[in-house]
């Protein structure tokens, strides 16, 4: 089955933000490459390939062959240090810091030929202003996201009792609960959310 994946790796990407785009170092070239060679290994071994990759911003941009578990696939990528940002067959996610003017140079959205496009500029309450605490959240292997404005003051407690149940949360944000917490109950979907919103006030 043929998916997106998009995925960030900080270690072997570093953050276009100095290094302009258009000019890339060797440095960069080598990360790319040995995420390529990363992301080809953990396909592989789960019977995947990789159909073409392209530089996207301060990520990669994967069309993939896979047709397993999704979660799985992001704990593997996840123990490799690679974050996945999305994995889908038609919604990419694209996180980043900066100006809607900056992040337009640096993932050409102009040019994107989709059907949608929506951008969510965060205004940091729960935790510190990074990629990956930026909205939307979705959990591992779950086809919705959230994107959430306002606290929620009962997270930690709830966080605590999800974790008690095998979730495992990437940040320290307090949307990402509600992807997490919308997960098992897909079919319910806005009562869950009202649900939530009932206990957080
Ligand atoms: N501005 C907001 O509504 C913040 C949402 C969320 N608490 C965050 O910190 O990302």
């Amino acid at each position: 089955m043929e998916r997106n994946l998009e995925v960030r790796c900080d270690s072997l990407l570093p953050d276009a933000t100095e290094t302009s785009i258009t000019k890339v170092s060797p440095h960069i070239s080598a990360g790319v490459e040995a995420l390529i060679d990363l992301i080809d290994h953990v396909l592989k071994a789960r019977s995947g390939r990789i159909y073409n990759c392209h530089r996207q911003g301060n990520g990669l941009s994967f069309r993939i062959e896979y047709g397993g578990s999704l979660t799985e696939l992001c704990y593997a990528l996840e123990a490799a240090q690679v974050q996945t940002i999305s994995l889908g067959r038609q919604l990419r996610i694209h996180k980043d810091l900066g100006t809607a003017d900056r992040l337009n140079q640096l993932y050409s959205f102009q040019e994107r030929i989709d059907s949608h496009g929506i951008g969510h500029a965060r205004l940091a309450t729960e935790s510190r202003v990074s990629p990956d605490r930026s909205h939307p959240f979705w959990a591992y292997g779950f086809s919705d996201v959230d994107v959430h404005n306002g606290q929620l003051t009962n997270y930690c407690k709830l966080r605590r009792r999800f974790q008690h149940l095998g979730y495992r949360f990437r940040t320290d944000n307090d949307s990402e609960l509600i992807a997490i917490y919308c997960r098992p109950l897909p079919a319910e979907g806005i009562r869950t959310v009202l649900r939530l919103r009932a206990q957080s006030i």
